[in-house]
């Protein structure tokens, strides 16, 4: 589904930040990216965002490659993810249906259809009735089911969620990693930076472990 083959990815300031970073991740696969700061996990990521380009090696989404895209490729490739980060992103000025609809909204759905879909994705999430509330009103573990709201709506065949749980306590982390496992059990591939050895060995699932760029546990 996602296939990394000898990446290499240098910053003329730092030199290589990923050296010969190679994996494979299934259809409905769920795996965490771990390794100290500074080990290359933004980096990977932003390489599967086509934020940034590999200088050496390639890397495959369902057949295509990620890093070869066209610039005008690039709208369509994002749509097939759905990102979460740390600091949620919500806009602040707008509702929670509004923030949750975004992707659709961009990508032209009607407005039934838009609809229909930003209740689905908040029932969900457990944030049923909120749609009218503004983000600023919700607690932490709430904004963040808006961000995975977010990033499900359009139904993205892979997930990709930087540091999810940083800013939330270890029970809401938990409950959050619950919510990620259930998108995992319908066929979704789930791919979590994470700093946070001790929820990641509570859970059974793949870990793939950068140090200083190279991939030593995968
Ligand atoms: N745009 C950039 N230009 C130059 N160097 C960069 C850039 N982005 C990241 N780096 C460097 O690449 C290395 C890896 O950074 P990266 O942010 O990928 O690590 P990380 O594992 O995500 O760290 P953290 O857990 O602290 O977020 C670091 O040495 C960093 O300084």
């Amino acid at each position: 589904m996602l296939k990394f083959e000898n990446v290499t990815k240098r910053y003329a300031e730092t030199g290589d930040v990923l050296r010969n970073v190679s994996f494979h991740l299934h259809h409905g696969e769920l795996a965490f990216l771990t390794g100290h700061s500074g080990a290359g996990k933004s980096t990977l990521l932003k390489l599967i965002a086509v934020i940034e380009r590999c200088n050496r090696g390639a890397i495959w989404l369902d057949g295509e490659n990620l890093s070869a895209a066209k610039e005008s490729q690039i709208p369509y490739l994002r749509r097939k993810m759905g990102f979460i980060y740390q600091d949620y992103k919500l806009l602040k000025d707008r509702t929670v249906f509004d923030n949750v609809a975004l992707p659709l909204v961009i990508a032209g759905y009607g407005h039934q259809e838009i609809s229909r879909r930003v209740r689905a994705a908040l029932e969900k999430v457990g944030l049923s009735g909120k749609e009218k509330k503004y983000p600023m009103a919700l607690s932490g573990g709430e904004q963040q089911r808006v961000g995975i709201a977010r990033a499900v709506v359009n139904k993205p065949p892979l997930i990709i969620a930087d540091e999810p749980t940083g800013n939330l306590d270890p029970e809401l982390a938990s409950e959050i990693m619950r919510l990620f496992e259930s998108f995992q059990q319908v066929g979704v591939t789930v791919l979590i930076a994470s700093h946070d050895i001790s929820l990641i060995s509570k859970m059974n699932h793949r870990v793939l472990k950068l140090d200083h760029g190279q991939l030593i546990l995968g």
